[in-house]
């Protein structure tokens, strides 16, 4: 019997916790009960008798543990059946525990991520109860406003690990397991600094095709030699062309004339009309030099024990690509693909072959500071574009973007719960392998990310600046370019999908010219390719990057270019077409 963890929400009087009681019944009568609230408080005996009311009602052969510690609780005994009553009582505790009543601000994020770590790690069932408050009136006391805060932000990260949620209303069960998810982070105080949107760039009409560029290095001023000045800001982005959708209507016609039945190929039919589109030629051609660029960078937070393995990694891997070994060399190679790998900011000192676009040795700690200057940014950016530009130049008709950096799974998924207004308990994800300990720092380290990400999540570039590092910008910056100059992309995992929200925020429109390669195992990554529209080729439970499950996908994608262009036609061929009798009846 699968364990399932169950959510149930309702108000005072609703049934929730004798509905609770039933569910956790059926699995079995070894249940332990976890009462958050112990002492009854005193001189209310009104409280005490809906204690005592609860007490009663629990069969003899459940075990009754007292506790606020849920999560220690479940964390030593994770294959008990157990009934957790209830969070109110939980948030009440904590709040009395840390004076929070009263306190200008208060913060309960990692106490709740550490009880969704160990609710996530039961293997037995759980049933979590919860008031759902605050459906009339905001409360009219401070205290009263705080508990309504706290607990609306618990019961959603709650949500977030639990398999089924149910509310509870006038003793009905309502389930919303299915129900479409908003973020109710609290407005953080830092809000009232939000900066102001960056100034919209002046569109200019597009062009047929934009012009080469020669491209130039940019290092931040700050640096000594070769400032170039090719891309300095974002807000030379102009408007992104579109895909030509009418060579894209022409290439859905002619999958219809083709010797199948109409719309037989399924997904790869749609691939090959996007390729068409892109190229703006029908039939499409093969992609003759596709290119994986492999950006890689450190990251400071890297430092905090959020990743399986050391920041050393990075730099050691930079050496192995370059020598042939890595999965992307082999991935590549089976795919027909040219691999480049370029070191944006990585500590550490790589080949002179690597460097010509590095912008700094690894970045800031985006806990608690700026990852990159705003000079670093504006270079990172411009290199990443600069990037994209030299391939282009030099005949490269479908890229790649890969990445690496120990540590880079942080940032990218404080970019996805920033911009996709995520919790980071729903965002973050296990990277490399991090245990259940480092699970819960890079919870707590995601969460203090977002919290200074949210003060600039308008500003594209400023966001890169708070917490992407130079090698994610850099990415960004490049995808970015690649739409600008019509040039198609095959995204990888997470960390290049967290970098195309942000390239798609500073280039409107530059996502109609990527496909995603794979859906990668980490969480978030589901979230940034919804927020994208984008539905992935593969799902092979990939979670390397390095750009290995965009070139996984590249073969299909070429499998999807040869249909279109080269399938006999029902005309050519004599075979007999559709019947006017089955066209007509719309049988298919
Ligand atoms: O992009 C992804 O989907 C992805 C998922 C998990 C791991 N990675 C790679 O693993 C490294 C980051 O993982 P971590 O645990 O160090 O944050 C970095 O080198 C990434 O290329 C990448
Ligand atoms: C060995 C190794 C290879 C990688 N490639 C991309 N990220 C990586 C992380 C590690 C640890």
């Amino acid at each position: 019997m699968t364990s399932v963890r169950t959510l149930v929400l309702g108000g005072i009087r609703s049934g929730k916790s004798a509905y609770a009681e039933q569910i956790i019944s059926a699995r079995g009568d070894a249940v332990r009960y976890l009462a958050t609230a112990a002492t009854p408080a005193t001189g209310d005996p009104d409280w005490a008798s809906r204690i005592d009311a609860h007490r009663d009602r629990r069969p003899s052969t459940w075990t009754t543990v007292e506790s606020a510690d849920v999560a220690g609780a479940l964390r030593s005994n994770p294959a008990t059946p157990t009934l957790v009553d209830d969070l109110g009582s939980w948030v009440t505790t904590y709040l009395d525990e840390i004076g929070g009543w009263d306190a200008p601000t208060v913060d309960l994020s990692s106490r709740t991520a550490d009880l969704c770590s160990a609710l996530a790690a039961t293997t037995g069932d759980v049933v979590v109860v919860s008031p759902e408050v605050g459906l009339s009136l905001v409360a009219p006391t401070p205290a009263g406003r705080r508990f309504q805060d706290e607990l609306g932000a618990v019961n959603a990260a709650v949500a977030a690990v639990c398999d089924r949620v149910v509310l509870l209303v006038a003793g009905r069960v309502v389930e919303l397991d299915d129900a479409e998810t908003v973020s109710v982070v609290a407005e953080a105080p830092s809000r009232a600094i939000d900066h102001e949107p960056e100034p919209t760039a002046v569109a200019s009409p597009p062009e047929p095709s934009t012009p080469a560029h020669t491209p130039s290095p940019h290092t931040p001023d700050a640096a000594p030699s070769t400032v170039g000045d090719h891309h300095d800001a974002a807000d030379e982005f102009d408007i992104v062309p579109s895909p030509d959708h009418t060579i894209g209507d022409e290439a859905r016609g002619r999958h219809m004339i083709l010797t199948k039945p109409a719309g037989s190929l399924g997904r790869l039919e749609e691939i090959s009309i996007w390729a068409s589109a892109c190229q703006g030629v029908c039939p499409p051609a093969p992609f003759a030099h596709p290119t994986v660029v492999v950006f890689a960078g450190d990251h400071g937070v890297a430092h905090a024990g959020v990743s399986a393995y050391p920041p050393e990694v990075t730099g050691q891997m930079v050496a192995n690509i370059l020598s042939g070994g890595a999965a992307v060399n082999v991935l590549a190679r089976q795919a027909g693909v040219a691999v480049r790998v370029e070191d944006i900011g990585v500590d550490a000192d790589t080949d002179e072959s690597v460097r010509r676009f590095k912008v700094r040795r690894g970045c800031g700690d985006l806990r608690t500071t700026d990852t990159l200057t705003a000079a670093e940014t504006n270079a990172a950016l411009a290199n990443g574009r600069a990037i994209a530009d030299e391939l282009i130049d030099s005949g490269a008709d479908l890229l790649i973007a890969g990445d690496l950096g120990i540590g880079n799974t942080t940032p990218a998924a404080v970019l996805v719960g920033t911009i996709t207004d995520t919790e980071p308990v729903v965002v973050v994800g296990r990277g490399t392998g991090i245990d259940d300990a480092g699970w819960i720092r890079k919870t707590a380290a995601i969460r203090d990310g977002m919290r200074r990400a949210r003060a600039v999540s308008r500003s594209p570039i400023a966001l890169l600046a708070a917490v992407a590092g130079a090698d994610l910008t850099a990415m960004a910056g490049f995808l970015a370019q690649a739409a600008q100059r019509r040039t198609p992309v095959v995204l990888d995992g997470l960390v290049v999908t967290a970098a195309a929200l942000v390239a798609e925020d500073l280039a409107p429109g530059a996502a109609q010219w990527w496909i995603a390669g794979h859906r990668s195992a980490e969480p978030a990554h589901s979230i940034a390719l919804q927020h994208l529209a984008l539905e992935p080729v593969l799902e092979f439970s990939m979670r390397l990057g390095e750009g290995s499950g965009a070139l996984t996908a590249v073969p299909i994608v070429q499998a999807a270019v040869a249909t279109l262009a080269s399938m006999a036609t029902f005309g050519d061929s004599g075979v007999s077409e559709r019947s006017a009798e089955a066209a007509s009846t719309g049988r298919r």
